[in-house]
């Protein structure tokens, strides 16, 4: 495995403004091309998500992100699938709560990748296994059709006091638009993360420019 490439003091501005995948979303611009312009709006991590493929289909995904990625300096995330993280050299994985646990997921691959934890209550932000997360996904925070099995919206006041237990650093997932920006703002995060609102745009990278513009203009 090779050394850590996102150093920790990196790892909150990575967090700004996370681009999750959707191929369907995409559509026959294919998947790169969107990570592409995504990138160029001002996307700082990107995690590839497929549902749908085999093993093989994830990895090819990957490695076809990992390319479009090559030069950026914009980290590389998988979803779920921690092996082939692995084996495409990926900066980091995503975990939710059913996948494999946060801790030996984190004694099998050491501290160099990242690694990301989904909660969804006060709950599971307050479980011991999140500190062996580098930071955690909260969401969803309103209702997305992106993730049919997501759990009931948290709305913005719901998500801030799970943001509140965390005690790590944490994004906000789950129908996340440059317009609800403000109602994010205080909040507790260190950034947003969008599948849909990028991956199904006519034009990912003034979409993708909007929504960096729109948290970096009002975070604090
Ligand atoms: C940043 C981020 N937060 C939450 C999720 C959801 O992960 P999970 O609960 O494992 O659900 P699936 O994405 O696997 O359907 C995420 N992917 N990223
Ligand atoms: C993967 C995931 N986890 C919680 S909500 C969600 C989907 C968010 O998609 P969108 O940004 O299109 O609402
Ligand atoms: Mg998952």
């Amino acid at each position: 495995m090779k050394g850590r490439r996102v150093p920790r003091s990196r790892l909150r501005a990575v967090l700004r403004l996370c681009l999750v995948t959707d191929a369907a979303l995409c559509g026959d611009r294919g998947v790169p091309a969107v990570v592409r312009a995504a990138v160029a709006g001002g996307v700082t991590s990107v995690q590839v998500r497929v549902k749908d493929g085999s093993d093989r289909d994830r990895l090819a995904q990957v490695r076809a992100v990992q390319h479009a990625l090559h030069g950026t300096g914009v980290p590389l995330l998988v979803d779920d699938a921690v092996d082939v993280a692995v084996l495409a050299g990926a900066d980091g994985v995503h975990l939710g709560q059913s996948d494999l646990p946060v801790e030996e997921v984190r004694r099998w691959l050491g501290p160099d990748l990242i690694i990301g934890l989904s909660v969804s209550s006060v709950e599971q932000a307050s479980a011991s296994e999140c500190a062996a997360a580098d930071y955690l996904g909260i969401g969803p925070v309103w209702a997305t059709a992106t993730k049919p099995d997501a759990a009931v919206p948290l709305g913005p006041e719901g998500l801030a006091r799970v943001a509140a237990s965390a005690g790590r650093p944490a994004v906000a997932i789950g129908g996340i638009t440059a317009a609800r920006l403000p109602a994010l703002r205080g909040r507790g995060l260190d950034g947003v993360c969008t599948v849909s609102e990028v991956c199904a745009a006519p034009d990912p990278a003034v979409v993708a420019a909007r929504l960096r513009a729109g948290w970096d203009g009002g975070r604090r």
